[in-house]
C-alpha cells in the first residue's frame, strides 16, 4: 500500500518571521502519512531545522526548482548540490509556473528532473493542462507528452521512487478544484502510463486543495496526496489537509 504524501508549496511568500511562526503552529498530531515543506530557497535551512527541532517523524523538506546543470557561471541558479546541502529532500520540477512565467519547456524539466534523480533527492514532477487544452479534449495527450519527454531523457527506471503531482492549471489559485471524479481519472491514466513502477509511484493532485476538499479527493483511488499552494501557508489549515490523507 502507498503511503500519502501532503506538501505545502509556500511559491514565493513568506519570510524568516512567518517560518518561525508556521512551524510553532504546526501541530501534526494525528497525521499518519509523509508531510514535505517547501519554502522558497532562502529559508530552506531554517525549515529544515525548525521540522527536525519539531520531531515529527517523515517530515521533510523539499526546494521549488532547481538548476539542470551541476556547477558553474550560472547567475541566479542552484543545484542539487546546494539543496541536499541545505537540507532538501525533493525538489519540485515542472510546476506550471516555471513552465508558463518561465518558458520551461518539457525537454528542460526534463533534464532538471534527470539531475534532481541522480543527485538522490527525490523529484516531484508536475504535470497539468490549461483550461484552453481541457477543453479541446486533449487533457491526455498534454500530460503524456509532459510524461515521455521525461521517460525519453531519463528512461528505464526513472519513475521508480519519483513522485507525480496532477495540477490542472485551470485549478491553480482559482478556488476551482477539479471533482474526485475528474481528478481520479487523469491519475488512473497516469498511473497507467508509468510502467511497471505505476503501482508504487506517489500521485499527488494540485489545484484549490484545502481541508474542506481534501478528504473527497483523497478518498479516491488513485490519488495518493496533494501539492497544496494557498491553503499552505496557514499551519492549521495546512495539519488539516494532513490529518485528511
Ligand atoms: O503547487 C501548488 C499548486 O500550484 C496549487 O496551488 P493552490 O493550492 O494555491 O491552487
Amino acid at each position: 500500500m502507498r503511503k500519502t504524501l501532503v506538501a505545502a508549496n509556500w511559491k514565493m511568500n513568506g519570510s524568516r518571521e512567518f517560518a518561525e511562526a508556521f512551524f510553532k503552529a504546526l501541530d501534526l498530531q494525528g497525521v499518519s502519512g509523509d508531510v514535505a515543506i517547501f519554502p522558497p530557497f532562502p529559508y530552506l535551512p531554517l525549515a529544515a531545522s525548525l521540522l527536525q527541532n519539531a520531531g515529527y517523524e517523515r517530515t521533510f523538506v523539499g526546494a521549488q526548482n532547481v538548476s539542470q546543470q551541476a556547477e558553474g557561471a550560472l547567475t541566479g541558479e542552484v543545484s542539487v548540490s546546494m539543496l541536499k546541502d541545505c537540507g532538501a529532500h525533493y525538489v519540485i520540477v515542472g510546476h506550471s509556473e516555471r513552465r508558463s512565467f518561465y518558458a520551461e519547456s518539457n525537454t528542460l524539466v526534463a533534464q532538471k528532473f534527470l539531475a534532481v534523480k541522480e543527485s538522490g533527492l527525490v523529484p516531484v514532477l508536475c504535470v497539468g493542462e490549461t483550461l484552453e487544452e481541457r477543453e479541446a479534449s486533449k487533457t491526455l495527450d498534454v500530460i503524456a507528452a509532459q510524461l515521455d519527454a521525461v521517460f525519453a531523457l531519463a528512461g528505464g527506471d526513472c519513475w521508480s521512487g519519483a513522485v507525480i503531482a496532477y495540477e490542472p492549471v485551470w485549478a491553480i489559485g482559482t478556488g476551482k478544484t477539479a471533482t474526485p471524479e475528474q481528478a481520479q481519472k487523469v491519475h488512473e491514466f497516469i498511473r497507467a502510463r508509468l510502467g511497471a513502477a505505476g503501482p508504487q509511484v506517489q500521485i499527488l493532485y494540485g489545484g484549490s486543495v484545502k481541508s474542506a476538499n481534501a478528504a473527497s479527493l483523497f478518498e479516491q483511488p488513485d490519488i495518493d496526496g496533494a501539492l497544496v499552494g494557498g491553503a499552505s501557508l496557514d499551519a492549521r489549515e495546512f495539519a488539516e489537509i494532513c490529518r485528511a490523507a
